[in-house]
């Protein structure tokens, strides 16, 4: 499931003038796609809170290198091949921490707390540890969203369900109604049927619109395009959103408003979509940025990135 996520707390006036700390981390996957947490130990700060692998990056050090050297330092793993992905700013109340987050893609070693802390690997959509660093919320709910993404673009009820059940067929697990010709209840009578086709399937619905047309709608959350997303002062009240971007400067936008996901696709490549099959596949983006992007889908291939609910703490 994906959680609410808890980084959407207003960043904090009296840390907003601290020096940033710089920490580089990362995230090591098993084959079932559970990730390597460690818990702080008594001896830090923050004691008790569970943490990816890693640690403040040392003066004239890159920040993969930091991210590698304390893998190494503190689970034993050597990472021998990563790429960065998310990198962001998160406010405690006394202090800032730039996150610089590194996805291992290969690895040896068995993991072992070489510092005498506990590890566990969990499945981030579940992670079944706690406290989780508040500053990892946003990563965390990164890893649990799943590789596809389909905007489904269609006024007409019966042809737009069709592409959603489609759009599902091909392994997405979110999927974004636009309806933005419509009327706004129109459009909350479209995604009702929308939802009620793709039900067995499962994916998260969002509704480009208002958060109280997402909820009349029973969606399971609001979708922005980049305008509505520049005039937003803030994050709407709802449990999931998306927002279109255009540019660098929006996704900056976005990340300051706690959006959850953006997506970069060209807005004349929805139109030519929506006078087609009213559908547009994206993929998650592998590349560094201040939160997880959809990018449109090259080759939109069958996502088997769901992960089972289990979860293994070693001891
Ligand atoms: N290791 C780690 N630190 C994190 C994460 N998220 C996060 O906000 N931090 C913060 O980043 C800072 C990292 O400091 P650290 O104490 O672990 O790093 P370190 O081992 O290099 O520092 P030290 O030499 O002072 O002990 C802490 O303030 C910690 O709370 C995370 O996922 N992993």
């Amino acid at each position: 499931m994906i959680g609410l996520s808890s980084h959407h707390a207003a960043q904090r006036p009296c840390a907003m003038s601290s020096p940033v700390i710089e920490v580089a981390v990362a995230v090591v996957q098993d084959d079932r796609g559970h990730v390597l947490l460690a818990e702080r130990t008594a001896r830090q700060v923050a004691a008790g809170f569970w943490e990816l692998p890693g640690g403040k990056i040392d003066s004239g050090e890159s920040a993969s290198a930091a991210a590698v050297r304390e893998l190494d330092e503190e689970t034993g793993i050597h990472a021998t091949a990563f790429r960065p992905w998310l990198c962001y700013v998160h406010a405690f109340p006394t202090k800032r921490v730039r996150l610089h987050i590194f996805r291992v893609e290969r690895w040896r070693g068995t993991p072992v707390g070489r510092e005498g802390q506990r590890l566990a690997w969990v499945d981030p959509a579940e992670p079944g540890v706690a406290p989780l660093l508040p500053s990892n919320a946003r990563a965390m709910f990164a890893l649990g969203l799943p590789q596809l993404l389909a905007v489904v673009d269609h006024d007409d009820p019966v042809r737009a369900a069709a592409a959603a059940i489609a759009a599902c067929d091909r392994g997405a697990g979110l999927i974004v109604i636009r309806a933005p010709r419509c009327a706004p209840d129109q459009r909350i009578a479209l995604a009702r049927r929308i939802i009620a086709a793709v039900a067995p399937a499962g994916p998260r619905v969002l509704l480009q619109g208002s958060a109280l047309e997402a909820q009349r709608a029973g969606a399971h959350g609001a979708f922005a395009c980049s305008a509505t997303l520049r005039r937003s002062p803030a994050r709407p009240s709802v449990r999931l959103w998306g927002v279109a971007c255009d540019d660098a400067s929006d996704r900056a936008l976005a990340a300051q408003r706690g959006a959850d996901f953006a997506i970069e696709a060209p807005p004349l490549l929805l139109a030519a979509n929506n006078r087609q099959a009213g559908l547009t596949m994206l993929r998650a983006d592998g590349t560094a940025a201040e939160l997880p992007l959809f990018k449109p889908a090259a080759t939109a291939a069958r996502d088997t990135s769901r992960f089972p609910a289990t979860t293994g703490v070693l001891t």
